[in-house]
């Protein structure tokens, strides 16, 4: 944990362990994180204020990691507002239907959001818009500056972000933090980039030039799903205000609590009020949203029919859009692989956050060869996995989201036993031994053998933690079943042989690829989907594109001949 004695000086950790399991950053496989370890960065002139405020006062970290050390499972109830607004949390100006938020680990309700009306929505963009002002006419390195200070917050304050994400959406701690990773990761390379975005110089005849300049596009909406709030949050707004943009986030209705959080810290890090701002709500106010005139740009993240109206309503105002939306993808894994990276691989490309993952695996197909020793292995495995309280340490898958969508998973394994799939392992509902947690929205990880193309669970995003595994005989009819979907986000190939593997992930139509692994999170890669998952990119220098555009200007150097 930070030393407060000298907490201003690059050489100390921030937090020694990056991804919960006591590595050091750069072995977190999941981020690959930034080596040798998160240490904080010096370079943020607000920040250091505020660091040498805390070396006088100690305390205030003590204070900081006891309230995370307090949040335990079945305790937590949010009082303060969830909107926030002009740098500050607010209730909203209207609408104020009430929703229930879950704690899914327990069944419990932890607050009621208020749903934002067309007033609220639209005081939440003209904040957006006064704040677009100030924030496009700064340097790219201020913006730098601002963004590597909310970094180095959100480090500061992992264990508490990461704990209420674990206490809204049920995933496990283990994985909260790595995500929280992720995200602080995420807004530092954008911060990398802020200060080299600049245009060409282009010569024409005569001394004339032309040359371009990247510019922001104004007020960017962010909507996102409920299986990575923060983590949305920050893949939406780190490219956005990198850019020059103002954003106003609406998170999902299930997971409002985190991204309040975010934008307190963007608050706190030095962003003009009212640069980041959140409302909330369900579909109503998502299309306030994309409505409203003075938006210029939609970034959603959820299922494919919401993206369909998203991109609908985005047609009418002439707004750009970009669409990460499901995936039912496909692993793809040889006779001649590393078994146990195999095993590994598709463990990982199943089960993480419950398997309520867009970019999941879930089409496992196994060269028939080894299907019974792969198989065999992965339900071993797959028992293993430890349920139950998501804040505990051990704990490595937590509840769905809530009951509708787990009865909804529960419906996919009924109809797979009814079309012939059978069941190798899970895929019942677990109730965990402790009394807080038998409310909870829990179930067996679910591997399903004797599966078919045909099959609804082998069609359709199931958004649960059941894998289906699929035996094939050669590459090319490995390669044609998995392109017969409709999805294109994701895609995975485990083999030794190289020339095979780049052969079979260019025959890929999937926007995310993976040789010998899956789901990691490198933030320089892009990602995003191909077909019906979507398009844009998110991560990676390719997310620039999207969040700016591109102003050329033609210089004369010297007379205008006029044709007329
Ligand atoms: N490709 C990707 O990066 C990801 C895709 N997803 C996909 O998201 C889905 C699960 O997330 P959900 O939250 O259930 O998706 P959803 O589509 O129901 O909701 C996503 C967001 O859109 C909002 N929304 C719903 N109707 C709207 C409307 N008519 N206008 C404007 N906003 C509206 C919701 O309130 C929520 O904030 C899965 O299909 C999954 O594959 C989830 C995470 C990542
Ligand atoms: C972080 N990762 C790769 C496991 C998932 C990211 C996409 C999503 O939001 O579902």
């Amino acid at each position: 944990k930070l030393s407060p004695l000298s907490p201003a000086s690059p050489n100390n950790y921030l937090d020694q362990s990056c991804c919960g399991r006591g590595c050091p950053g750069d072995h977190c496989f999941f981020s690959r994180g930034v080596s040798p370890a998160h240490r904080i960065h010096p370079t943020a002139q607000p920040m250091l204020a505020r660091t040498r405020l805390s070396t006088f006062i100690p305390s205030l970290f003590v204070i900081r990691s006891r309230l995370a050390m307090s949040s335990a499972t079945g305790t937590v109830t949010i009082h303060q507002p969830l909107n926030y607004r002009a740098g500050a949390r607010v209730h909203p100006a209207d609408g104020g239907q009430a929703e229930e938020v879950y704690e899914p680990a327990t069944g419990r309700v932890i607050c009621k959001v208020l749903c934002s009306g067309e007033k609220e929505v639209d005081l939440a963009v003209q904040s957006a818009k006064a704040a677009f002002k100030i924030w496009s006419q700064m340097s790219g390195m201020e913006r730098s500056r601002v963004l590597l200070e909310a970094a180095r917050i959100i480090r500061e304050q992992r264990e508490e972000i990461a704990t209420m994400e674990t206490i809204n959406n049920g995933k496990s701690i283990f994985e909260a933090r790595v995500d929280i990773d992720i995200s602080w990761q995420c807004l530092e390379y954008y911060a990398g980039l802020a200060g080299s975005l600049a245009g060409e110089c282009i010569q024409l005849p005569g001394g004339s030039f032309g040359y371009t300049r990247r510019e922001p596009l104004g007020v960017c909406v962010g909507i996102g799903a409920w299986n990575y709030p923060f983590q949305i949050a920050c893949w939406k707004s780190a490219p956005a205000l990198a850019c020059g943009n103002a954003m106003v986030f609406k998170p999902s209705p299930f997971t409002p609590v985190s991204v309040v959080k975010l934008a307190e810290i963007f608050t706190e890090a030095g962003m003009p009020k009212g640069l980041f701002n959140v409302v909330q709500g369900g579909a109503a106010t998502g299309q306030f949203l994309c409505h409203h005139p003075d938006v210029a740009k939609i970034s959603f993240t959820g299922s494919v029919p919401t993206g369909m109206k998203i991109m609908e309503m985005a047609a009418k105002g002439i707004k750009p859009v970009t669409l990460e939306l499901g995936g039912k993808s496909p692993l793809i894994i040889f006779s001649d692989c590393a078994l146990e990276n195999a095993v590994n691989g598709a463990l990982m490309a199943n089960f993480l956050t419950q398997g309520e993952v867009c970019c999941n695996g879930t089409r496992v197909f196994v060269e028939r060869k080894i299907l019974d020793v792969f198989t065999k292995e992965v339900v071993k495995r797959t028992q293993k996995i430890k349920i139950g309280d998501p804040l505990l340490e051990d704990t490595r898958m937590g509840a769905l989201i809530n009951r509708p969508h787990l009865d909804r998973v529960q419906g996919f394994i009924k109809q797979a036993k009814e079309q012939g799939a059978e069941v190798l392992c899970g895929g019942d509902l677990y109730v965990p031994d402790d009394p807080k947690l038998k409310n909870g929205y829990y179930m067996r990880p679910c591997v399903l053998g004797n599966c078919t193309d045909d099959m609804t669970c082998v069609k359709e995003e199931i958004f649960g933690p059941v894998m289906s595994i699929l035996p094939f005989d050669t590459e090319e009819e490995a390669v044609e079943r998995a392109n017969a979907t409709k999805f294109g986000l994701a895609g995975g190939v485990f083999t030794r042989d190289i020339q095979k593997a780049h052969r079979v992930v260019a025959a890929l139509k999937a926007g995310m690829c993976f040789i010998n692994n899956y789901n990691l999170s490198p933030v320089e890669l892009p990602f995003g989907g191909y077909k019906a998952s979507g398009f844009g990119r998110e991560n990676g220098r390719a997310a620039i594109e999207y969040y700016s555009q591109l102003k050329t200007v033609c210089v004369e150097m010297g007379d205008v001949e006029s044709v007329f």
